[in-house]
């Protein structure tokens, strides 16, 4: 069975990577992971490894998380945190 779901407008909000890197600070704590946008500002205090994570703020902590060997639960928690997807460079 085929189902069609048919969208009116796409709400995804796109950011670019100049927009991201200003919310670099503890109360505004935005990161990229595998190009999606992530807002942390409220998750990062809970962090279970600490305030090593604020060094993922503004940035694409891709290769920061994955470094350490996170669990597949650590991933999953982002979902509720996710605010958008990164604009692809027009470069
Ligand atoms: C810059 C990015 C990050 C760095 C450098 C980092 C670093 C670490 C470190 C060093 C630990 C190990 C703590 C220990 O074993 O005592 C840890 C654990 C953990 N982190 Fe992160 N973290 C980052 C981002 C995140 C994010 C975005 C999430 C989830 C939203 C997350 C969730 C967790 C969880 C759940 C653990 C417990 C172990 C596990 O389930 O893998 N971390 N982190």
């Amino acid at each position: 069975m085929i189902s069609i779901t048919l969208k009116s407008e796409d709400t995804t909000k796109h950011f670019t990577i100049e927009q991201i890197k200003k919310h670099n600070k503890k109360d505004d704590f935005w990161a990229i992971f595998r190009n999606k946008v992530y807002d942390l500002t409220d998750f990062w205090k809970k962090h279970p490894g600490g305030d090593i994570i604020l060094e993922g703020a503004g940035k694409d902590m891709t290769y920061l998380f994955d470094d350490i060997g996170h669990s597949l639960d650590a991933e999953s928690l982002l979902k509720q945190y996710y605010i958008g997807e990164l604009e692809k460079s027009k470069l």
